[in-house]
């Protein structure tokens, strides 16, 4: 499936330092080395209501360690799936009376230019879960051999306790993971189950609904096994990163690891980095609720796309934070000043803000503290000093630049 086109990553004249992010399996923010590329998986949306700014914030948070691996001299090699076949996304379709294949693919062309707006660089391998069939039932069948799938009426299970790692991409015990594996496409209470918190892999076919012909019987995948399917396939195991926002930690990545350690015997992801949620009017911004602002929206009416990212940024992206209309504005007012002191002829010294700005991004992708460092210097060269000291003519304006360009 088409990527988006990505911006330029400008080149900045030092080289930042090793990233250090947090990982939820050890509670602990961790240097994540790579060997070669980095290789990093983001789980993408369910096309529908997209982008809205939960979307967007969490996207924009992962573009964040792309660049910063970048600024650190890694090369990154990012993959991205699209669930465009799945039960949210059917019911959708039914309940608005929409053809689903039509609303996924026209969800998924607003998401790219929404993507394209925002400035995030674009993933290596952008792929579909319908797409991904053919490598997903290969994945379902070496589980198959593994003994660690089993069938009820037709649909195929994956039974968690093959993975002896089980449990530890969240850390919840199995009361927590029984109360929320529910409202999370769990169906814990099903007859015939080995275990409730066993997961679908496969779905036979339901009258109405999608399907395919395939070894495993005609159906669809599971939710989970298609990421760690993909991710595989485009990435290998061991990954650097597993990301995506928190209300993916469980059952979402810890099944998809499940999964990918019984198929392959080591660990699925060296880190799995989750973004915190973001809410409207006091709720999770999230489908089911319909408490969403839309990306697309706040650029019909007019908002520049830089000023919402950089509301998006003064927000530290593991933190769970709600969004006003005055993130947007103050973003707009930051926006202003940091444009008017990089058209400054000159400016202040900019050594230290390269080197605070990328030291922020690698503790843990601390973009709050690096607008900061930004805002401090727009201040000092203002808009319209030539103090003295300043830089050279395209000095502190064209470094100043490519730094918010990479932020
Ligand atoms: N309110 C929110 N705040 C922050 N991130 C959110 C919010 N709602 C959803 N997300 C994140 O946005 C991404 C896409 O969400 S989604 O459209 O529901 N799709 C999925 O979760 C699956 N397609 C992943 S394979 C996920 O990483 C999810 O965690
Ligand atoms: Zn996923």
């Amino acid at each position: 499936m088409r990527a988006w086109t990505s911006p330029d990553v400008p080149h900045l004249p030092v080289t930042g330092p090793a990233v250090r992010v947090h990982d939820s399996a050890s509670d602990a923010a961790v240097e994540v080395v790579p060997e070669g590329p980095a290789r990093i998986y983001v789980c993408g949306i369910t096309p529908y209501d997209a982008t809205h700014l939960g979307h967007a914030a969490t996207y924009v948070a992962f573009d964040l360690l792309n660049r910063a691996w970048r600024s650190a001299g890694h090369e990154v090699r990012y993959v991205q799936n699209v669930t465009d076949v799945d039960d949210p996304l059917l019911e959708r379709a039914n309940a608005t009376g929409e053809n689903w294949e039509e609303l996924a693919e026209s969800q998924t062309q607003l998401f790219r230019t929404d993507m394209e707006a925002l400035r995030v660089l674009a993933p290596d391998e952008f792929v579909g879960a319908v797409e991904a069939i053919p490598l997903i039932v290969p994945m379902v069948q070496r589980l198959q051999e593994a003994g660690a799938v089993y069938a009820v009426d037709g649909d195929l299970y994956f039974s968690v306790t093959a993975d002896p790692a089980f449990g530890e991409v969240s850390g919840w015990d199995p009361e927590t993971m029984l109360r929320v594996y529910p409202e999370r496409g769990g169906d814990p209470e099903r007859p015939g189950k080995k275990d409730p918190l066993d997961c679908l892999v496969w779905q036979a076919e339901r009258p109405g609904e999608p399907a395919w012909d395939t070894e495993l019987g005609r159906g669809r995948p599971g939710w989970h096994v298609e990421c760690s399917a993909i991710a595989r396939e485009h990435l290998g195991t061991t990954i650097d990163v597993q990301g995506g926002g928190s209300d993916l930690v469980f059952p979402h990545h810890e099944m998809s690891a499940a999964e990918a350690q019984v198929a392959d015997e080591r660990p699925f992801a060296r880190a799995y980095v989750h973004a915190g949620m973001v809410a409207l009017d006091g709720e999770k911004m999230s489908k089911s609720k319909g408490n969403l602002e839309l990306v697309s929206r706040l650029r019909q009416q007019g908002a520049d796309p830089m000023a919402i990212r950089l509301a998006l940024l003064a927000h530290h992206y593991r933190g769970d934070w709600e969004w006003t209309r005055g993130d947007l504005d103050a973003a707009e007012t930051l926006l202003a000043s940091l444009r008017a002191a990089v058209a400054q002829p000159a400016g202040a010294p900019t050594d230290d803000v390269v080197r605070d700005v990328l030291a922020a991004l690698a503790d843990d992708l601390d973009a709050p503290r690096a607008l900061e460092v930004l805002r401090a210097w727009a201040e000092r060269t203002g808009a319209g000093s030539q103090g003295p000291g300043g830089e050279s003519e395209a000095g502190a304006g064209d470094v100043v630049r490519r730094l918010a360009d990479a932020a």
